[in-house]
């Protein structure tokens, strides 16, 4: 099949190349002419564990090509995706003016049957107005469909999840398009939720504002099982050996960050509220997770005295390890929390470089010479196994704050550090 996806972001760069592995014919657009020429050159301008090696073997088959030239990969493909960006706006709203913008250009350019599919995450309501949109700019009835397809991948293992989804939803007014997607994801084997339009935007954000909701409420428990002297580890193998609860999603930490939890749970909030409903369980995830920083600054604070005058070590900057993305990152945060505290912050991360009054590493151990604390961030592969008695002999201080829970106690303490965890007596 013929498909066009709009924006080479982590969504449409992973559906362009899975789609094309699936032997499609696929023309990934971008208007960021930047972007489309590092793709052309076989350059990823995104970290995404295997993606670079998917786009250039299905580039060189001539399944996948990118352009800046919409008409043209438009006027190829019977199925257009739209997986432009939908950040938040300054009052909480979902900013679809990405998404805005293609709908006007699709409206001049549709002249023959095509199904339009929205990937990005939007509003509830927002595919129907798009159908509304399209067909009072003049384009025919019979010549498109719309569908909402959100998409759950997470980032670091966006090919593994967009290859083995838990589901496909496909959001529809009439049946039709249903079998246009099940046909292009014939090779994917998944629960197909067919639901409406809105149903299907409803889905996405009830998604992200549970995994929100759980991590919210872990973290919560951290704060209670500290008090009493237990470990929120044990509590968490407990609650989720409960089929019921499950066992994911349940790590306590720095709180969750990313370029959709935070976003998804506001819009959600804000969608409540034009309804004239108070979401108390919505508000309250953020509040808690709002809440982390500080209360990781005061654990630190409570237990390294001066700690202004400290240098300190910060492990990992992106939102989770295995990505470059650092949109709403909680390790950002804590790293301008401890800058304006007046520490002397030091970052290793194994992609990200921080724009920021710290200092930057390209090695992990020598980002911790001479520093008095380090703290792990994010749970890198590369932080958990560390060579802890280099670190030893490097460090000037020994204390450790573990913000994700990743590392071992006893191995910390046996190397002669003092361990400080989430919720880890
Ligand atoms: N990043 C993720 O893990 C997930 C994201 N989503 C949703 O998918 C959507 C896309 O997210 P990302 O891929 O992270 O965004 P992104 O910001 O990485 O990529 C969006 C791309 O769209 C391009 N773009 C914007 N306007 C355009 C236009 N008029 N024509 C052509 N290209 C245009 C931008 O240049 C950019 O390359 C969002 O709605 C997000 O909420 C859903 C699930 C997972
Ligand atoms: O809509 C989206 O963009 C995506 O958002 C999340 O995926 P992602 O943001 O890539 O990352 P997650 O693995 O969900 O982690 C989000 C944040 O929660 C934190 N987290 C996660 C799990 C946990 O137990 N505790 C915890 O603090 C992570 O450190 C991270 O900061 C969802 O998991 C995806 O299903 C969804 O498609």
């Amino acid at each position: 099949m013929d498909v066009c996806v709009i924006g080479a972001g982590y969504v449409g760069l992973t559906t362009s190349a899975v789609l094309a592995s699936f032997g499609h014919h696929v023309h990934c657009v971008d208007n960021d002419e930047l972007k489309i020429s590092m793709l052309l050159e076989g350059k990823v301008p995104i970290y995404e564990p295997g993606l670079e090696e998917l786009i250039i073997e299905y580039k060189e088959k001539g399944n996948l090509v990118f352009t800046s030239q919409l008409s043209d990969a438009v006027k190829s493909s019977s199925i257009i995706f739209i997986a432009v960006g939908t950040p938040l706006s300054e009052d909480g709203m979902a900013d679809l003016s990405f998404y805005q913008a293609v709908a006007d250009e699709l409206s001049t350019l549709i002249d023959s049957y095509k199904t339009i599919v929205t990937k990005s995450t939007v509003p509830v309501g927002t595919n129907n107005k798009l159908q509304r949109k399209l067909l009072e700019k003049g384009v025919s009835a019979e010549n498109f469909d719309v569908v909402s397809n959100p998409e759950f991948l997470r980032e670091g293992t966006a090919i593994y999840d967009t290859l083995h989804p838990d589901k496909i939803v496909i959001g529809v007014n009439k049946p039709k398009p249903v079998a246009t997607l099940q046909k292009l994801y014939q090779q994917i084997e998944a629960p197909l939720i067919i639901t409406s339009l809105n149903g299907a935007e409803m889905i996405k954000y009830a998604s992200n504002a549970f995994l929100a909701v759980k991590i919210s409420f872990i973290n919560e428990l951290a704060k209670i099982s500290d008090a009493y002297d237990v470990d929120i580890m044990d509590v968490a193998l407990g609650l989720g050996t409960d089929p019921r609860i499950g066992p994911h999603f349940l790590q306590a930490g720095l709180g969750y960050g990313g370029s959709c939890l935070p976003k998804d749970l506001t819009s959600m909030e804000h969608q409540a509220q034009k309804q004239g409903i108070t979401p108390h369980l919505l508000k309250a995830a953020k509040t808690i997770n709002d809440s982390l920083i500080d209360l990781y600054v005061e654990k630190l604070k409570s237990k390294v005295t001066n700690l202004p005058t400290k240098r300190i070590t910060v492990w990992g900057a992106s939102f989770k390890p295995n990505t470059d993305d650092t949109r709403h990152s909680q390790a950002l945060k804590l790293i301008d929390q401890l800058i304006e505290e007046g520490c002397e912050v030091h970052v290793f991360d194994p992609i990200v470089t921080v724009d920021k009054q710290v200092t930057n590493y390209k090695e992990m151990y020598e980002s911790v010479k001479r520093s008095d604390v380090l703290i792990v961030a994010t749970e890198w592969k590369q932080f958990t196994q560390a060579d802890w008695a280099l670190v030893k002999e490097k460090m000037k201080g020994e204390t450790i704050l573990d913000c994700r829970n990743c590392l071992s106690p006893r191995t910390i303490k046996h190397h002669g550090f003092t361990y400080l965890g989430v919720a880890r007596p």
